[in-house]
């Protein structure tokens, strides 16, 4: 069996501080150039100085730990297959499961969030109140992100604006200590994230690992900073300038770990294309709708390779 746990420490997925480049001028030309090559070589970096509160951060976590921790019987409404709002647990199916997962996971979309917040969880009281407002800034914080790696890649700094940033869910994912971290499948196995950005707050128990060049470096948590992935299709967009950081998460067995990732995703007709290519770089893709891909992905046993292949170009 695979050990998990044996990954290199002494190197890190890159740390960029964003209250430098505010303004004009060479700190947000420094700034832009530091994004771009994180996404390049890591598609995976760490923001500090992101804007949003640490008392919001706070909040967040604390929302999303007491959900977690509350007895079964106060979520057990979630369970249901409501597509909005629900709740999914790989830990009580432990046992039975052919394929084990070290995780429980709440997911839900969050723009608007007056309007999708009827179908958040009631418990914790105030989860509806943070958790809208923490999804505003994490919005807010996705598209500047957005915007900086237009600039390096030289296209419309408002590309993202609209459609391909319209659909925008959650998902807190809950792993408790594990037994035996070393000899389940991970928390979460390896994988990109599908859609364009993902925001990724940990709290303080390490987990999140990044595969690059062969091998699994460590994203441990930064005191108030912010896990940002270049997702899948933005990978695509990006005619493969930027990469997709594929990672994954391990368990560990003495202290629960949570994650709260904020996906931003095209809406359902918004069409991906690979906006970055140029005469030196011939589009790799032609354009296509984002649920064209999606049904290719669940029609395709959810592979990101086989489900983009129908729109690949020959070069
Ligand atoms: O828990 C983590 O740190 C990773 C979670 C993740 O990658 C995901 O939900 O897509
Ligand atoms: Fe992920």
């Amino acid at each position: 069996m695979e050990k998990l746990l044996d990954v290199p420490t002494c190197k890190a997925v890159p740390v960029i501080d964003l209250g430098k480049g505010l303004g004009d001028g060479n700190n947000r030309t420094d700034l832009v150039n530091q994004l771009l090559k994180a996404s390049q070589e890591f598609g995976m970096f760490q923001v500090v100085n992101h804007g949003i509160p640490e008392e919001l951060l706070n909040d967040t976590r604390s929302v999303c730990e007491e959900f977690c921790e509350l007895p079964a019987e106060d979520k057990a409404s979630l369970l249901s297959d409501d597509p909005e709002c629900k709740l999914v647990t790989g830990i009580t199916k432990y046992e039975t499961d052919r394929i084990h997962f070290w995780r429980d996971y709440l997911r839900h979309p969050c723009h608007p969030s007056e309007e999708c917040m009827k179908s958040w969880p009631q418990k914790p009281t105030r989860y509806r109140e943070v958790v809208a407002a923490y999804s505003i800034e994490a919005k807010k914080l996705g598209l500047r992100i957005l915007e900086l790696l237009c600039q390096g890649l030289g296209i419309d700094t408002n590309y993202f604006q609209g459609k391909l940033s319209e659909y925008v869910q959650m998902v807190v994912n809950y792993y408790p200590p594990c037994p035996d971290p070393s000899l389940t499948i991970p928390g979460l196995p390896k994988h990109s994230d599908i859609g364009i950005l993902t925001i990724l707050f940990q709290g303080d128990v390490c987990g999140l690992q990044l595969f690059k060049d062969g091998e699994w470096l460590n994203a441990d948590p930064l005191p108030n900073a912010l896990v940002v992935n270049i997702a899948y299709l933005f990978q695509v967009i990006s005619n493969k300038k930027l990469k997709s950081a594929e990672h994954r998460a391990v368990t560990n067995s003495s202290r629960a770990r949570m994650s709260v990732c904020f996906f931003i995703y095209p809406s359902d007709d918004g069409i991906v294309e690979p906006a970055a290519a140029d005469e030196i770089n011939p589009p790799l893709f032609r354009a296509f709708q984002f649920n064209e891909f999606m049904r290719n992905f669940y029609s395709m046993g959810r592979n990101l390779e086989l489900a983009i292949q129908p729109f690949k170009l020959e070069t």
